[in-house]
């Protein structure tokens, strides 16, 4: 059992409850009630790297990161700071999030807000748009081909972008079969936990033209979002360096200033 498998069965576990409690039809009405979806697509392709600030207490690999008194404040001073997406981790057990988070989160800023779990099932979809979110992410590894491709439509069916995850060429070919136009790299490898962070690198040229590319994890600082952007990001997923700092604003910023050198624009590809 690696990892991955082991976070999913919590989060299947969490899910049978939670559907126990609210039935889908409950969940689609509140969803029709959401405010309508912010493009995160179109906000991703914005001139720059684009940061994606994500509000994370607690993974896997390190435990707690950090006691986020006030994610609705924190996610405010990532938008002060030039956040163009503001990820929201949803997922219990291993990383202390909840959907109460998103709500708080949603309330306090105006970008994009990304709904960061372990999808497996359209009920979460339906969750993700009730709890207002923009964005949702789908992780290759942890699903079948086919749930891919009818999640990820689905999700699109409902206004969502989807941020469809990889950590190698395979996986990188699968989320291309299943239509991806945003496609993350995930620097940790979630059956190990390791984190590689020139899987960018080696994975960006096999992204085909015009689908978004997100350099996700291990993103310490500017020279590492220097890095990104010289092999074509065109966003960071950043967590753990942004809620362990003292002044996330201030870090957001200097990442977005980073991204944004007019340097940058004739290394990429
Ligand atoms: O804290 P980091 O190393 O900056 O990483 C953020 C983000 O990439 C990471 O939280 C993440 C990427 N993909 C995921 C999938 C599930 C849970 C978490 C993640």
């Amino acid at each position: 059992m690696t990892v991955l498998d082991d976070i999913v069965a919590g989060v299947r576990e969490d899910l049978a409850l939670r559907q126990a409690a609210v039935s889908l039809d409950d969940l689609r009405e509140k969803a029709q009630r959401a405010r309508p979806c912010v493009d995160g697509l179109a906000t991703l392709r914005a001139d720059g790297v684009q940061v994606i600030a994500e509000v994370k207490r607690a993974s896997p690999s390190k435990g707690a990161l950090a006691t986020i008194a006030d994610p609705a404040h924190l996610a405010a001073e990532y938008e002060a700071g030039g956040a163009a997406v503001i990820s929201v981790l949803t997922e219990g057990r291993r990383f202390g999030g909840s959907l109460d988070d998103l709500v708080a989160v949603r309330g306090a800023v105006d970008v994009p807000v990304l709904r960061k779990d372990f999808i497996v099932t359209e009920y979460q979809l339906w969750e993700a748009r009730a709890h207002g979110a923009d964005v949702v992410l789908l992780i290759v590894a942890a699903l079948e081909q086919e749930a891919l491709v009818s999640l990820h439509e689905r999700a699109l069916s409902l206004g969502l972008s989807v941020l469809v995850e990889v950590h190698d060429r395979d996986e990188l070919e699968r989320a291309v079969d299943a239509g991806a136009r945003i496609i993350g790299v995930n620097a940790r490898n979630l059956r190990t936990l390791e984190v590689d962070r020139d899987t960018f690198a080696r994975l960006a040229p096999h992204v085909p033209d015009g689908v978004v590319r997100v350099a996700e994890s291990g993103v310490r600082d500017t020279r590492d979002v220097i890095e990104h952007a010289r092999h074509g990001a065109d966003a960071v997923l950043v967590g753990e360096s942004l809620v362990r700092g003292d002044d996330p604003r201030a870090a957001v910023a200097d990442l977005v200033a980073a991204g944004a050198h007019p340097a940058l624009r004739s290394h990429r590809p």
